[in-house]
Formats: C-alpha cells, structure tokens, sequence
C-alpha cells in the first residue's frame, strides 16, 4: 500500500509487468513501421515516462515530439481539454504514432485526433499503455494498448493523482 497525498493505493502492476509489455509493443511497432519513418507524439505530462522506455525498443529511425494537454483535476475529467504546448513539427504526409498513457473516457484522444488531422498525416495510429473500456464515452481507434484495467483510478509510472504520484515505478490502484 502507498499513500499519494489523502488516498491509499494498493499494487497492481508491477514493474516487470511493464518493463515485458512495453517491449513487445514496441517490437510490434517496428515491425509495423519498418521504412515508414514514423513520427512519434508523446501526450504530456503523463507519457512522458512510458515514451521514454518505448521508444528505446523502437528500432528504426522515428522523430520524437511531444504535446502538451490537460483534462483532469484530482481523480475525475473536467469534461474539457485545454491545450498547454501545441506541436512544432510539421506532419504533412507523414506516418504519426501518438502516445498516451491512459485511455480513459476517450476525450483527449478525440481531441488529439481532431488537432493531428487537420495537419494532413499520411497515417495516424495511437499507442496507449493502459485503457479502461468500461470508461470509455468517445469512440476512439485504439491501435497498440498494453494493458485493458477495470474503471478505478491508478497512479505511477508517469500517472498522476493532482500532480503527484508520477515518478513511481509501478502502476498503483485506488483501493477503495
Ligand atoms: O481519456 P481521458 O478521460 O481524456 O483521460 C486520459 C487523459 O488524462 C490524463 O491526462 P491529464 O489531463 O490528467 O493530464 P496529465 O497528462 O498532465 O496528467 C492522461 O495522460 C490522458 O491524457
Ligand atoms: O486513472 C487515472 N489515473 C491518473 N490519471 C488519469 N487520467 C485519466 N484516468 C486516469
């Protein structure tokens, strides 16, 4: 059990658990990728920790970028998506990856896809390390997920509970 300011979080994914999964989706990324020279867009702040790792198992040559948007507040969506850091890199006819976290009510991915779009990619895939379909209210194409959980707030391993929780190794369930 850890305590993240006034909740309680119990294990439950380990660190071998991820370190395994993220390198198969990134094996399954070059092997789907080979010779297309992708674009890799990391969503800020919460993939920051799962890019870094998956992106040392991408083994073809990939730019990295990164964007920078926010939903939540504590435990729960506001419902609206603000835009903090825009994209610097130009997509036009270009093979894009974007990588999340977490998908769960599906509102920054819908965002995120609307914004990429309109920059005229060539191709548009999303990779997310976690996803909670029984959360899901916005229909988003999921490409690469790595691991399908209940709907119960998590943190670690780049997620956060209002700004902390981050920096921990391993993925941690709400207990309650
Ligand atoms: O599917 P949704 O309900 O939209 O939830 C997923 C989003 O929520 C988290 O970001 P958050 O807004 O907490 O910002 P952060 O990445 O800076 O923590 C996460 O990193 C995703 O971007
Ligand atoms: O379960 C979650 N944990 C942390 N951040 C999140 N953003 C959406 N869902 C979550």
């Amino acid at each position: 059990m850890i305590q993240v300011k006034d909740k309680t979080f119990k294990s439950y994914i380990t660190q071998s658990a991820i370190e395994k999964r993220v390198m198969e989706m990134g094996k399954a990324i070059t092997n789907d990728y080979d010779g297309k020279n992708p674009v890799i867009i990391g969503v800020l702040n919460g993939a920051y920790m799962f890019l870094a790792d998956l992106s040392k198992f991408i083994g073809i040559p990939a730019e990295v970028s990164f964007i920078k948007i926010s939903s939540y507040q504590g435990e729960t969506s506001t419902g609206k998506v603000k835009k903090m850091l825009g994209l610097d890199t130009d997509l036009q006819d270009r093979h894009v990856l974007i990588v999340e976290d977490i998908v769960d009510t599906g509102l920054s991915m819908v965002h995120l896809l609307g914004q990429i779009y309109e920059k005229n990619p060539a191709s548009v895939k999303t990779v997310t390390l976690l996803h909670k379909p029984e959360a899901l209210q916005h229909k988003v194409p999921l490409d690469y997920v790595g691991f399908e959980i209940p709907n119960k707030f998590v943190v670690g391993y780049g997620l956060d509970y209002d700004g902390y929780g981050r920096n921990i190794s391993e993925i941690y369930q709400l207990t309650t």
